[in-house]
């Protein structure tokens, strides 16, 4: 039987309005960002029944999360929306009628016991949902889904959702059709689901997750390329070690102070060293570099503290998103650079917490409530492209905090220059009242005051801002959730981060280079490049999916594996 009869059987049928769900839904999306996601879904068209069933779990989650903490996991969404059976249909509609009634009566309308009730009908339509069941629907419904699947677009995004991987590439491949937003996040929940699942069932993954995760971030970047950019080009700068004793001291890899940074003497043009960087530099700035959703702390709570190092607690969808974002920034730098992919990996990345009133432990990550002026090629020689990616908005989490370029000023005199103007100043003053006296003109009080530099007595500066400031041209970025600035990270990219007045900023620096893996890295480990997509799919479990606990040398093994594998995990096997 075709799936579309199956799924529409008329029997069956729930006396629910669809438009009254949509609105619903609408509005609930508005007032609750963290379950956006599996609602985008709901944007295409699909089955009634399909609706309704992943509209209930979605509802009484929500109403139950208001009383107790309660959220359906993206398996259950996922598998919900498979959901044929008249057994499942009828508890999502008894769901339904309490939803309705806490819909028209307000939020304090159910009692506990219809909450009770409410979270049992949720418990056991996740009992009903069988996962052999499942696949073996999809697997009947491949062949249905050939003739009867509808337009290109529904057919991908049925594709997508189901995890079928090579019914993607072959849509894609085809031309005709294009993963939209949607279509994207919801196949970024199948995969979470499918590693949730892989991951419960204590089964390896599927080729079909590395499969899925190459066409995520394809996707993901085209529809980056169709949001606002801000980009300024800048001179490529580098230290000028043949200048002074600095430049000797450098030259013995001395390493210098911070407060000296901005005094350092620059040439043009890049230093990159090992590396292959594009000989032209730039900041970019995106305003929506991630969507609301895929930034926010209650999605992915595990964002604000994340590292590679520890992922023992850490759940599969929040390792999935801050991969999906880091790779986002590859292809960003890959693209805007006019560099291969295959030649950026990242070096570093991880959430940084700025907490107002703290001081920053060391010089990396640690809390602090500010990052004195700094080059990032400076603080490693290996960072060769910088991003920072943003988690909180200055204004509402946070004040202060904005991060700053900070350039030599080109209009800015220099002392000498500031030192002649102040005596060419004084001594026309002087010549002016010689020449009064001498025409024997009679002197206004006023004109005893040589007045040779204009002081605005109210705009105070500290001492400190003045010294940090002088011959400087700021230029401030005001952090926002899902913003990003991305550039070279070069001596033309100097830039620090204001003190932190008040709240928690969050954000996601994170560094990539261009030095090539030396072959002979590669054949040290365990196990070398992945060779199939079922070796990916491996490599995407033991480096980043497989919960456990490690000794900090394991972790650092396993991370720099991760590191020099990214591209193999990240691009399809015809680009490594
Ligand atoms: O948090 C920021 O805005 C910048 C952080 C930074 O510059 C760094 O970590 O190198
Ligand atoms: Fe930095």
């Amino acid at each position: 039987m075709p799936k579309s009869q199956r799924v529409m059987g008329g029997d069956h049928a729930i006396p629910i309005e669809r438009k009254i769900f949509e609105a619903t839904l609408i509005k609930l999306w508005r007032q609750k960002s963290n379950i956006i996601a599996p609602l985008t879904q709901l944007t295409v068209p699909i089955q009634m029944r399909e609706l309704v069933t992943v509209s209930a779990i979605l509802l009484a989650s929500w109403i139950a999360k208001d009383v107790v903490a309660f959220a359906p996991s993206p398996r259950v969404l996922w598998k919900s929306s498979r959901l044929s059976m008249s057994a499942e249909t009828n508890e999502a509609k008894v769901c339904l009628e309490t939803l309705e009634k806490r819909i028209k009566e307000g939020p304090d309308s159910l009692s506990s016991s219809e909450v009770s009730d409410l979270k049992a009908a949720m418990l056991r339509i996740e009992d009903y949902v069988d996962v052999l069941k499942i696949q073996e629907d999809s697997a009947a419904a491949d062949d249905d889904d050939q003739s009867t699947g509808g337009s290109l677009e529904e057919q991908l995004y049925q594709a997508a959702t189901q995890m079928d991987g090579h019914a993607v590439t072959k849509l894609l491949e085809s031309g005709n059709v294009e993963m939209d937003d949607d279509t994207t996040n919801a196949a970024f929940w199948a995969v979470v689901n499918a590693v949730d699942t892989a991951e419960a069932a204590d089964q390896p993954l599927s080729e079909n997750v590395p499969i899925m995760l190459h066409h995520i971030f394809d996707a993901d970047h085209k529809l980056l390329l169709k949001r606002e950019k801000q980009t300024t080009n800048v001179t490529c700068m580098q230290p000028d070690d043949s200048v002074g004793v600095g430049g000797a001291a450098r030259r013995m890899n001395y390493i210098f102070d911070d407060s000296a940074h901005k005094d350092l003497p620059l040439k043009e043009g890049r230093c990159c060293e090992g590396g292959d960087c594009c000989d032209a530099c730039s900041r970019n700035f995106f305003p929506t570099f991630a969507l609301t959703p895929e930034s926010d702390l209650e999605t992915f709570p595990e964002l604000a503290s994340f590292t590679f190092n520890n992922l023992e607690k850490v759940s599969a969808k929040t390792i999935l998103q801050f991969v999906r974002l880091i790779e986002r920034v590859r292809r960003t730098i890959a693209h805007e650079y006019g560099l291969p992919l295959s030649t950026i990996l990242p070096l570093q990345a991880y959430s940084r917490k700025y907490v107002a009133g703290t001081t920053q432990k060391g010089g990396g990550g640690g809390e602090g409530d500010f990052v004195t002026l700094h080059t990032d090629e400076a603080t490693h020689s290996g960072y060769h492209y910088s991003c920072v990616l943003y988690l909180s908005t200055q204004g509402e989490d946070f004040e202060g905090g904005s991060f700053v370029f900070n350039d030599p000023d080109p209009d800015a005199q220099t002392e000498a220059e500031m030192e002649a103007q102040k005596s060419d100043e004084e001594n026309e003053a002087l010549k002016a009242l010689e020449q009064k006296i001498l025409n024997g003109e009679e002197l206004p009080e006023d004109d005893m005051v040589i007045e040779v530099a204009d002081e605005d007595e109210d705009a105070y500066i500290s001492l400190s801002d003045e010294i940090r400031k002088a011959g400087r041209k700021m230029t401030p970025f005001a952090p926002t959730r899902g913003a990003a600035a991305i550039f070279s990270s070069g001596w033309e990219n100097m830039h620090e981060v204001e003190k932190i007045t008040s709240g928690i900023r969050y954000a996601v620096p994170c560094f990539f280079t261009t030095c090539p893996v030396p072959q002979a890295h590669y054949d040290q480990m365990k196990v070398g490049k992945p060779k199939t997509d079922e070796d990916i799919a491996d490599d995407w479990l033991h480096l980043l999916l497989a919960h456990r606990k490690e000794e900090p040398m394991e972790s650092v093994g396993r991370v720099k594996e991760l590191l020099m594998k990214w591209h193999c995990l990240c691009s399809p096997l015809s680009m490594h």
